[in-house]
């Protein structure tokens, strides 16, 4: 009979372990089966601004299930609906993004709660249970959630003690490029209010004593981000890599 899964993730952000990410935008099996072998501990597989559907999330959580990397889901909403389907599939771990307050915070982790501490529909036999064949998952599933939500907005820096104080958000995600568009610097995460927010953001969070996490495509964005405590951080995304590596060859032959 196959075993209850653990998730890796979320004990090693709870031990305070830095977490080193991808994240992977592609929509695609084989692509996230080549980077979830790359060393990574984490890889986002986004459906906010990807065309990423159940069917394909399904195939990317296949292929990377023999990684080293964690894979995170990022539904498209804060929405009890997705999170099910996410979770049904056989995610551990969601990204919500958009969270504005501690309202939102709570009906993301009750999204990914089985009654009595949530409202997670159950299914008897998804891939998540291994089809009904994984002992007890049901009474063991809750413990094993990862419930991370996304800050990303001059409202929701405002409510982040309270955001991250929810009993069940195990990490709290400061979006750059939403909060750079919401402070009035649309396309510049590395305008100086904007390094000021995220830095601030990461000195509050860790004064409450909740992990944070952050995405960044430079290297040395992405170190100082460590320094300032960090602790779950995506260091690229698949598209830069395929995008930055193909036009860098092209141009080697074509000028
Ligand atoms: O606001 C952000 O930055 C994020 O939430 C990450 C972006 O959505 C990601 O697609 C990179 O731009």
């Amino acid at each position: 009979m196959p075993e209850f899964q653990k998730n890796t993730f979320k004990h090693a952000l709870a031990e305070g372990k830095l977490q080193i990410g991808l994240w992977s935008s592609l929509c695609n099996s084989i692509a996230a089966e080549i980077v979830s072998d790359s060393g990574f501990d984490w890889l986002l597989l986004d459906t906010e601004h990807s065309p990423n559907e159940i069917p394909d999330l399904m195939q990317q959580l296949q292929a990377v299930q023999r990684g080293t990397a964690t894979p995170i889901v990022r539904p498209a909403w804060n929405d009890a609906v997705l999170a099910k389907r996410c979770l049904d599939i056989g995610a551990q771990s969601l990204l919500f993004p958009y969270v504005q307050n501690a309202d939102e915070a709570r009906s993301a982790v009750t999204s990914t709660r089985y009654p009595p501490h949530g409202i997670r529909g159950v299914a008897s036999a998804s891939r998540a249970s291994r089809y009904g064949r994984v002992p007890g998952y049901l009474s063991k599933a809750n413990d094993e959630i990862c419930v991370l939500v996304q800050v990303e907005t001059r409202e929701a820096l405002k409510e982040l003690e309270a955001i991250a104080k929810v009993d069940g958000v195990d990490g709290v995600f400061i979006g750059p490029s939403d909060l750079a568009a919401s402070l009035g610097h649309i396309g510049n995460p590395a305008h100086p209010d904007v390094q000021a927010a995220i830095k601030d953001a990461v000195t509050r969070l860790k004064a409450v004593g909740k992990p944070a996490g952050i995405l960044t495509g430079n290297e040395d964005e992405a170190r100082r981000y460590i320094e300032w405590g960090y602790l779950f951080v995506a260091v690229g995304s698949d598209i830069g890599l395929l995008a930055k590596n193909a036009d860098t060859l092209a141009k080697k032959f074509k000028g």
